[in-house]
């Protein structure tokens, strides 16, 4: 991905719990509209990164650069508002709140700060509507499936119109008919110019959506490069995959 400024960049991150080096030494760069998937084990950091690079952790060394600025060690919200979202594993909306007012609340208090709550809420319907919740707004999100969950969590992140996307196993436990049209949105969001760092276990979406993939091993970065190189690596059939990876099989 070099020749092109990285909007999101990491070097040198390190984060230590007790003797467990979680993330260690990593150093990644993601240019404008692209995307770069996170393999790896369970246990190999993935999350960690995610949450040193929101802000949600704190490093133990190294550098989180957003564009131009240094933004090491900056709390969750001044993060976000230098345009990074992310969704979360476990995912966390408001229980008290619909799925449509829980996009609206990301609208109106995200860097975007739309203060009419009628904008705000065509917004959020728009967005409930590209994830694929339209009609869906008036539920509470505890009825919602676990696909939906994750759908609404997605849908949070974008109504903070980010300019780098954190997107955390997004795709666990959508059906296999639904895992398109997510791969699609990615894609679109891709073409539209977001930066987008994708972690996810499905290995047939990450070579579909990624332009580089990295993997981490041990918390360290095993290796990063093209889809088709990275997959077919041996270390990594070894570290992670445990056979060979061919797109034609869909193995
Ligand atoms: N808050 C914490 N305190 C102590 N150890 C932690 C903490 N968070 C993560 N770890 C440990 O750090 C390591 C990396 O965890 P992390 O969740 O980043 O892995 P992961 O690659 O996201 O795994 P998975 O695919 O299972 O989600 C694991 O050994 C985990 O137990």
């Amino acid at each position: 991905m070099s020749g092109d400024t990285p909007v999101l960049r990491v070097q040198g991150l390190q984060r230590r719990f007790g003797g467990l080096m979680a993330v260690s030494d990593v150093d990644l760069a993601v240019p404008a509209g692209r995307v770069l998937g996170v393999i790896g084990p369970n246990g190999a950091g993935k999350s960690t990164l995610v949450n040193l690079i929101s802000g949600h952790l704190r490093p133990t060394a190294g550098a989180v650069m957003i564009g131009d600025a240094d933004l090491t060690g900056a709390r969750p919200w001044r993060i976000a508002q230098a345009g990074v979202a992310r969704t979360f594993q476990i995912v966390k909306p408001f229980r008290g709140l619909t799925v449509a007012d829980n996009v609206t609340v990301a609208v109106m208090f995200g860097p975007a700060r739309i203060r009419s709550r009628a904008r705000a809420r065509r917004e959020a319907e728009e967005v409930l509507e590209r994830v694929g919740l339209g009609g869906k707004g008036e539920l509470p999100p505890a009825e919602l499936p676990v696909a939906d969950a994750r759908r609404l969590e997605l849908a949070k992140a974008l109504a903070l119109r980010p300019r780098v996307l954190l997107l955390d196993e997004v795709l666990a436990g959508l059906r296999p008919a639904e895992i398109d049209p997510a791969l699609r949105l990615i894609d679109e969001l891709r073409g539209e110019g977001l930066t987008l760092l994708v972690i996810e276990h499905i290995i047939q979406a990450i070579a579909a959506v990624s332009d580089e993939v990295l993997v981490l091993h041990h918390g360290a970065v095993l290796t990063q490069g093209p889809p088709d190189e990275v997959l077919g690596d041996e270390r990594v059939i070894e570290a992670y995959l445990g056979h060979r990876y061919t797109r034609k099989s869909g193995s």
